[in-house]
Parts: structure tokens; sequence; C-alpha cells
């Protein structure tokens, strides 16, 4: 039989795909195409050539098929707009040849698989592949339909609006102008939560604690076209296993002991509105089924009730864990993963953020004068600026206001001077690490030790060198490659 249709593999070339240089080839996209039969493959890849072009040559040497590989300039690998505008007129192109597509989702960043799914499940209709070392290459089941379940205006949504909404000149909607910030990367965040909030589609929220995952979860609800309708927050970290079913869902009067009333769950009370569940990667994995059936249902049964209640709810997800890496380790369900994880957010730890320390404490302090007047026109003295600039905070917003409210507390005058603020810094004791904390009275093994330290160093030098053992070994302070080999086989180090 012909074949109607010209089959290709579209992907982004991601660091386990570049490995492989040297070697065999390994990686997603090589495994990929070792299993499934394709006649083209195109990649996508935001690498530098110089790292990219031995991976391709080698893929050249061990496949016939058509290889077109593209460099794509990000300024950021979690960029949706950019993302977006080189990924879609990729896919126009192999559309408008009646190519059917195929996208290996693994390689690259969680915002790069959300443009994929996004456009391959909306605008282009595409089949998913993934491919791990734990369960091989598999076709990937994504069961919903994006543009009939969360976008149904999305055909209404004309490129140049998604392009002008991706363009950072669009202004930002006052509902964001709680998130204080000058630093270039989470500007871009604004706007791409801003974008985020004009859909209905959930939003996964990634960040440490305290870097504002719930003021950009309120910012989006508040831009939305719910801003009328509740907001409601949940910690699901702090709900006990045997409450959250009725947390979430509400319960009937005598559904268990100590249920003496009536209650509603956080998804009433958010009918209409948005639920912001904070800590989402924390839920055990049965309120993951029970979670993600409401999803697919659009409907709940509160405990103890027969009676079914329809689910209008936007989702908002948060949590400071590698969710993509729970899935990979089978602690976190891949399809809850894939229903909230379409428009996700990095925010960045405030240690991260350059240019953001000082606007944020003036910010704060100025806040805090409006709430109580102890705190009125209070500033802080250059000398305490520059402590704050120096001090290594660990990535929390929080941490910088307790201490300046702390600073201003104990201050005498207008002017919080260096010492105030130094008195009121807590600065958290190091920890030894591991490997220095061995009882000798109970014997230690040091070559052992030896090995794991050495193992530790060589494979990050070998990772961020794109497994190039010169360049390695340079790293490392040591003389050659041969000394680096030596290291490798003398402590059995896997790479
Ligand atoms: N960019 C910012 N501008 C102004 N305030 C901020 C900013 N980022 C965080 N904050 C403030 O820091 C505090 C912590 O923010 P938020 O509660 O949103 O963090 P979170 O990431 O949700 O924390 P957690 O993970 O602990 O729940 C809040 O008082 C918030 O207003």
């Amino acid at each position: 039989m012909p074949k109607s249709l010209h089959k290709t593999l579209v992907s982004w070339i991601g660091g386990n795909d570049l490995k492989a240089v040297g070697h065999e080839p390994a990686g997603p996209i090589w495994s990929t195409l070792k299993n499934i039969q394709f006649d083209a493959v195109k990649l996508l890849y935001a690498y530098p050539y110089e790292q990219v072009a031995p991976y391709i040559a080698l893929l050249e040497c061990h496949t016939d098929i058509a290889i077109e590989a593209c460099e794509v300039s990000l300024s950021s690998p979690v960029n949706f707009g950019e993302i977006y505008l080189a990924v879609e007129p990729c896919l126009a192109r192999l559309a408008s040849k009646g190519t059917e597509i195929s996208i290996l989702l693994s390689p690259g960043t969680p915002a790069m698989q959300a443009v994929w799914i996004l456009l391959g499940k909306t605008k282009f209709s595409a089949v998913f592949y993934q491919s791990s070392l734990e369960k091989g290459v598999e076709k990937v089941r994504i069961p919903f339909e994006l543009a009939a379940e969360f976008v149904p205006s999305i055909s209404v949504i004309s490129d140049n609006k998604f392009r002008a909404l991706a363009d950072s000149r669009v202004p930002i909607n006052a509902a964001f102008d709680n998130i204080v910030t000058q630093n270039p990367s989470m500007l871009l965040l604004k706007q791409q939560a801003q974008m985020l909030a004009e859909r209905h589609v959930p939003v996964l929220i990634y960040g440490e604690t305290g870097t504002g995952k719930e003021l950009f979860a309120r910012a989006i609800h508040n831009a939305s076209p719910r801003r009328e309708k509740p907001f409601i927050a949940l910690n699901c970290g702090a709900i006990p296993e045997e409450l959250i079913d009725s947390t979430l869902f509400g319960h009937k009067k005598g559904a268990f002991t100590g249920a003496v009333a009536d209650r509603s769950g956080v998804f009433q009370q958010a009918d209409g509105g948005t639920l912001f569940l904070d800590e989402f990667g924390e839920l055990s994995p049965q309120s993951q089924v029970r979670l993600l059936r409401v999803l697919q249902e659009g409907r709940l049964v509160p405990v103890g009730s027969d009676a079914e209640h329809p689910v209008d709810v936007r989702i908002i997800t948060a949590t400071h864990r590698n969710l993509m890496e729970a899935v990979a380790g089978g602690q976190f369900r891949e399809d809850l993963f894939y229903r909230v994880a379409v428009g996700v957010l990095h925010l960045p730890p405030l240690r991260a953020r350059q240019g953001d320390l000082s606007l944020l404490a003036d910010v704060v302090l100025k806040a805090q004068g409006g709430q109580d007047s102890v705190f009125l026109g209070k500033k802080l003295s250059a000398e305490a600026k520059k402590i704050i600039l120096q001090h290594p905070w660990r990535g929390n917003v929080r941490e910088l206001q307790s201490t300046l409210v702390r600073a201003a507390l104990w201050s005498a005058g207008v002017n919080i001077t260096g010492a105030e603020l130094q008195q009121a810094l807590f600065t958290m004791p190091e920890r030894e690490p591991e490997l220095l904390n061995h009882d000798v009275s109970q014997g230690v093994d040091l070559n052992d030790l030896m090995g794991e330290l050495a193992a530790h160093y060589i494979q990050n030098a070998m990772a961020h060198t794109g497994q190039n053992k010169t360049k390695a070994a340079k790293l490392l302070g040591l003389k050659s490659q041969q000394t680096l080999s030596n290291w490798i086989e003398k402590y059995g180090i896997e790479q």
C-alpha cells in the first residue's frame, strides 16, 4: 500500500541526548528512532551549535532517515512566548505538507512540553511519544481534549493575539501590581501569567517556599474573567489524610464521627472562581486518584452523600517539588500531572532575582508603615542596604519581610542602621556535609568515602562539559584526560 503521509518525529534536543556524544548514540531521541519507524526527524535545539553538531553527526551515522536540525534562540528555556513562536511555525510547515506529526515529549523543559501539548492537542493533531530509562519508548495517551474541555474559544484566539500577549510590551494588568520586581525573568513571568489568566487553562506554579506562588495565583485569578467569584486557597500538605476528602469535596451531617453538620468543601466554596491548591505534590496517591476523577468528570460527590454536584472551578496548583521527577519516580500520577500542568510557571528564588532585593526591601517597609504607625517613615540606611544585598537569602521573600519588620521594631530612629539590621538577621547554622559526619569509632572505609566524593565531582564535571573528558579534567584540576580516566576506573564511577 503506498504511503499517504510522511511520518515525521519532532523533538527538542535535550541534555540526555547530547550526553551520547563519544559513545553509541543514546538518549530519548535515539531510543525513539530505534523503536519506531519514521520517514524524517525534525529537531529543534537551544544549545550552542558546537555542542549539538557532534550529536547530529553521530545520529546521521546511525540512521538513514532525513534529519533536519534547527537552531532556536531563546532568552530562557522556560520562556513560553519564545518557545511558542519557535514551535508553532515549525508544526504549521509540517502540517501544510500533510505530514503526520509525532512529538517526542521527553527532551526539553516543562515549558517546552507544555507548549507541545497545547499545540499538539489543539491546532495540530499530533501523536505524542515519551521515552524513559524505566519504561522505554511509549505512545502517550493524553486523556483529555484541550480544545473541547479547557479552551473552547481557542479557535477564536488569533495568532496575532497570542503573539501580542507573548510580546513583553503588552501592558501588565493591574492585578499584577502587587508583584514587585524589576528582574527580567520575573517580568517575563508576569507577562506569561497574564497570558494564562485570560484563558481557562489549569496552571502549575513551581517555586521554593515564600517565592510568591500564592501571590501569582491570586493575581492570575484577579486578572481572569472569574475575578468576581471566590478565590479559595488550600494547603494540601497541612490537611490530615482522613480529612482531605471532606475538605476538598465537603460532607453530609453524620458522614463520620464529628460531622455534626453539612459542610461544603473547597471545590464548592470556589464555585465559578479559582481553587488554589498549594503543596500539591504532597497529596497522597489515594487523594490523587479521587481528585483526578473529579477533574475528569467535572462532578463531585460530598462524603456521605449520593447527590452529585457539578464542578466549575479553575485549578491553580503550586509545589516546591519537581513533579516531573516525582512522576518518573512513581510517586505522582502522570495523568494528574498532565491535567494540571498545562500552563507552567517557574518562580526563581529570591537569591536569583538580581535587582529585586533593594526594591522589595523598600516596598515591604513602606507597606508595613501603612499597617502600623511604629513603622511609619522608617528607612534603610546605606549600610543596612549593603548588608541586605550581601546576605545569602535562601530564596524566601518572607524571610526578607520578617527580617525587615524585626529590624524596624528594634531601630531607635527613623533610619535603620547596619547594626540593627545585622541584629535582626537569623543566620542558619551551616549543615555539616554527610561525608564528614561518620563516626570513626565505628570504623570508616576511607576508600569508599573517597570514591563517593570523586564520583560526585567527576559526574558533575562531565555533565557540565557535555561529557568532554579533557574539559572535565581541567575543571577538576587533574593533569590530563588520562588521569581522569584513571580516577573513573579506580573508583568504578558510572558515567
Ligand atoms: N515579588 C514579590 N513582590 C511582593 N511581595 C512578594 C513577592 N514575592 C513574594 N512576596 C510576599 O512574600 C510572602 C510570601 O509569598 P507567597 O505566600 O505568595 O509565597 P508562596 O510561594 O506561596 O509560599 P509557600 O510555598 O510557603 O506557601 C507574601 O507576603 C507575599 O506577598
